[in-house]
């Protein structure tokens, strides 16, 4: 048996090693940590929905309309430019992304009577649409001998692609996003970069050029820019994938005109397809068919540029003095003949 005196120095002793050791642990821990490799990114699980959420904006301003008296805004709350006359110099931009050596493709459906419009909506793109850049057109249609042989430009090709007919228009207009993301994947995305998607009862009016490209682009619908967003008509059945909350959405986009990067349109094409399968399947479609979804997948995947109703205005609409000039616009059809 040990004198109790004994015990102290052995204590301290062990103490003392027990301090050493773990100085030199804490020493090898600072140095292992300061030699490895340093990473300022966060890692992230790949989950979209948390990369969006953190982008949704809860301020003030958008729930104000797009112009104001005789002024638009020209900056989303996420700081993506809304592209308009007087916000960007033509000449700058040809500078810019003339050498780029850039193909842009446009797409368009033309299913039973409307194949009428194609003409004069060729026409007017030849003289207007991305003048000077390579552009390839796809024409949709249910019926290739009913388009006109329009003459093209140097650097200008046209695509026929033969579709089935759907016998409701909505159908028609709804099954365009499938169609798009089916013809994105089969061919387009080897033929060009960018890739805008518009509804074929247009004609430009104004040039529509370099400014206009972006990773995702959306177009504000000429129906509600001057409108709060409480009045947007966006889809309000909770049953609906495109349903939007009230406290939802920044601008109210037109499903006439969006377009992109190929590969960012393929995505968007394709979501907004998935989300009208899955209203089918629910026996359900959206208030305003493929644009209620386009909306609502706007609100979580935010367009890198916007485009102002310059792009996409009505011709039934008398042009207001916030709009310096109009570049692209709907005909005055006759709706219920052309569907029938
Ligand atoms: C004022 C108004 O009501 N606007 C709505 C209407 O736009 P629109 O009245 O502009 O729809 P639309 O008749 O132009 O149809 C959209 C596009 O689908 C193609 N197409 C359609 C039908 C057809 O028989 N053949 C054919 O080729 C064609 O390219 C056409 O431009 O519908 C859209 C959805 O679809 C949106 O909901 C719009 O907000
Ligand atoms: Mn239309």
């Amino acid at each position: 048996m040990l004198h109790p005196k004994m015990h102290c120095p052995r204590l301290a002793l062990g103490l003392g090693f027990c301090l050493l050791v773990g100085m030199a642990l804490y020493c090898l821990w600072v140095y292992v940590e300061s030699s490895l490799p340093v990473s300022y990114v966060p890692y992230y699980l790949p989950c979209p929905s948390i990369f969006n959420m953190k982008l949704q904006y809860k301020g003030e301003e958008p729930s104000q309309p797009v112009a104001q008296h005789t002024r638009l805004l020209t900056l989303t709350p996420w700081l993506a430019p809304i592209v308009s006359e007087g916000t960007f110099d033509p000449e700058l931009l040809h500078h810019i992304y003339q050498p780029l050596n850039l193909t842009i493709g446009l797409t368009v459906f033309a299913v039973g009577k409307y194949t009428q419009f194609v003409q004069h909506f060729l026409e007017s793109a030849e003289r207007f649409f991305m003048q000077g850049y390579r552009v390839r057109y796809y024409v949709f249609t249910d019926d290739p001998t009913a388009l006109p042989r329009v003459p093209l430009g140097p650097g200008r090709l046209l695509s026929i692609v033969p579709i089935k007919r759907h016998s409701h228009w909505e159908e028609i207009s709804t099954r365009r996003m499938e169609t798009i993301s089916q013809h994105i994947a089969e061919s387009v995305h080897r033929e060009v970069d960018y890739l805008f998607c518009v509804d074929v009862d247009m004609v430009f009016r104004n040039p529509w050029g370099p400014e206009t490209l972006g990773d995702l682009v959306a177009a504000i619908h000429p129906g509600y820019f001057t409108v709060p967003r409480q009045q947007f008509p966006y889809e309000r059945r909770h049953v609906s994938t495109a349903f939007v909350a009230d406290g939802e959405g920044d601008f109210y986009y037109g499903g006439a005109v969006f377009g992109g990067r190929v590969a960012r349109v393929y995505e968007f094409t394709r979501g907004c397809h998935m989300g009208i399968l899955a209203d089918k399947a629910n026996g359900i479609m959206a208030v305003w068919q493929e644009e209620s979804h386009l909306n609502r997948r706007f609100i979580s995947h935010k367009p890198s540029k916007v485009l102002s109703p310059e792009y996409l205005w009505d011709d039934r609409k008398p042009q207001p003095p916030s709009l310096k000039l109009i570049r692209f616009s709907t005909l005055d059809k006759d709706t219920n003949w052309l569907r029938s």
